[in-house]
């Protein structure tokens, strides 16, 4: 799915009236009933409406309208100079009035009056503004939002709660806190950011009939995975095919204690499908991993004309799981960039050791997978967490495009991104908040581009699998581990690609 900005807005609504025709007002048309859909009737017998000046004002009073034919106790409510009202607006506004609805305008002088219906209506529709807000908000605005806030028993926003920016969701000043944002066309960019979360709610996202051609024309290659693209990416197995056609993965993983991280990264690849994966360790614990791993090979890291050879013959390459922030891991990477080309999922310790060193990704000639938590990134750009967490599209894109790394930048809606084209992940949970989860991505992803699926794409199926499995394990189980996540992933796997 696209994820889309106001420009993006603005753009398409204009390319649909001027370059195929459709009038505004049929697509607002459509907007209104896209939102009918979510806005549940059979519990809300009495609602307020309150609209802007703007196009998101017009959507309100045609949801109005709506709402009056179903039998709804309707009031509505226009905030603003009325002698403004954009062109569509002013359409549905002259029907309400034709239609003699209970339309009032808001003003200071009747705050009062408006408080007192919006605490007595079941709910309240936020029809202020949407994409189209500029500046912060204040004077009679402001009031009559902190009045839907303190006063509606349930909040629908339309398109954008108002006062959240939907291009970064930063507030504006104050914003509208809603229980359902009902979005059209695009997923808001402004609605994936973190500081969205407290005023959003539960959020839909509807078609309103823009042409395929025209989103396609004007998106900024920002877009939600979505199940079918998974099954776009992912090889199919095909009845000849020998375990020659599943790609060849090595993992350098684990050191004395932490042989989990290596069992983990290594049994996920196993389980993702690689033909052959060969875990490389420290001598001191691949007794111990290979005991627990049946189908993975193992070397330690002694064995070095093996080690050489694997390299060379490896598909894809994991780098990091448990093996420690010092100087042997980064010439653990050294060694292996020096001998291959294949690309390589560097994660966690991996990550630590390349802050300092982040040359050698730009003089790689094959591809580098950078999987780092929000504490990693801060390590590898300087950034502050919570500068990284308040803008998390742009810091991981603009890491990818200075590292000429793909980064993963992990937690809740995991952004994926080369610097160009970007991946939101909409699976996982936080019931998978917990140690080792980062090594079965690690594995996950390593696998899927030892395939041969695009690393960007492999990255992007990689996030969404790990998710897709936590959310189903999640439904019955208190907290997900790796091996759940192990365990499930080629019926998961199979699932997705069905
Ligand atoms: N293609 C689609 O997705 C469609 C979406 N629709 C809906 O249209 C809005 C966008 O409409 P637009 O008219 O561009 O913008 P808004 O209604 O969100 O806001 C513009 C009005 O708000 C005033 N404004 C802006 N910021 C402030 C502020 N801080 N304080 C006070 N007033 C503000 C602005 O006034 P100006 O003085 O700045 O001109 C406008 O009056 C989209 O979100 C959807 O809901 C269409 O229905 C169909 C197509
Ligand atoms: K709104």
């Amino acid at each position: 799915m696209i994820i889309g900005t106001s420009n993006m807005t603005s753009n398409i609504d204009n390319a649909c009236s001027n370059d195929i025709g459709i009038p505004m007002i049929v697509m607002m048309e459509n907007a209104v009933h896209a939102a009918m859909k979510h806005i549940d009737t059979k519990i809300h017998k009495s609602i307020c409406v309150i609209c802007g000046m703007g196009n998101n004002g017009g959507d309100g009073f045609g949801i109005a309208r709506h709402l009056i034919l179903k039998g709804i106790d309707v009031k509505i409510f226009a905030v603003g100079n009325i002698n403004k009202l954009s062109e569509c607006a002013k359409i549905n506004f002259d029907i309400l009035k034709n239609m003699d609805a209970d339309i009032k305008i808001l003003d200071e002088i009747n705050l009062e009056y408006a408080k007192d219906r919006f605490s007595k209506s079941d709910a309240c529709i936020d029809a202020l503004f949407g994409t189209g807000l500029k500046r912060n908000i204040e004077g009679i605005y402001r009031k009559v939002i902190e009045a839907i806030n303190e006063k509606s028993a349930y909040t629908y926003a339309i398109d954008m709660p108002s006062g959240l920016s939907s291009d970064t969701g930063k507030v504006m000043g104050i914003s509208i806190k809603a229980d359902k944002t009902i979005s059209f066309e695009f997923y808001k960019r402004g609605l994936i950011e973190y500081s969205s979360d407290e005023y959003k709610g539960e959020v839909v996202v509807e078609k309103i009939g823009v042409p395929k051609e025209i989103k396609e024309k004007f998106h900024n290659y920002e877009f939600i995975t979505e199940k079918e693209d998974i099954s776009k990416w992912i090889k199919r197995r095909k009845k000849n095919d020998h375990k020659g056609s599943y790609g060849k993965v090595t993992v350098f993983a684990g050191s004395s204690g932490f042989s989990g991280a290596a069992y983990i990264a290594a049994q996920s690849a196993v389980k993702t499908g690689s033909g052959l994966v060969t875990l490389v360790t420290e001598k001191e614990i691949q007794d111990i991993v290979s005991r627990k791993l049946s189908e993975a090979m193992t070397c330690s890291y002694d064995e070095k004309n093996r080690v050489e050879k694997i390299i060379c013959d490896s598909d894809a390459i994991a780098v990091g799981p448990g093996m420690g922030n010092n100087s042997k891991t980064l010439s653990k990477i050294n060694e292996i960039m020096e001998k291959t080309s294949s690309t390589l999922v560097i994660d966690a310790d991996g990550i630590n050791s390349l802050s300092e060193n982040l040359k050698l990704i730009k003089d790689y000639p094959g591809k580098v997978i950078l999987t780092p938590h929000p504490g990693e990134l801060s390590r590898l750009t300087g950034k502050s967490i919570s500068d990284i967490n308040s803008n998390r599209i742009d810091t991981a894109k603009e890491a990818a495009r200075t590292t000429g790394a793909i980064i993963l930048l992990k937690g809740n809606r995991t952004v994926i991104t080369d610097g160009y084209n970007t991946f939101v992940n909409p699976t996982g949970n936080s019931a998978m908040a917990n140690g080792g989860m980062g090594d079965c991505l690690t594995g996950i992803i390593t696998s899927l581009c030892g395939m041969g699926t695009e690393p960007l794409h492999a990255a992007a199926a990689g996030a969404y699998i790990h998710g897709y499995i936590a959310d189903i394990i999640s439904e019955k189980q208190f907290v997900v581990n790796a091996s759940d996540i192990i365990n499930y992933l080629p019926v998961a796997i199979k699932e997705i690609l069905r």
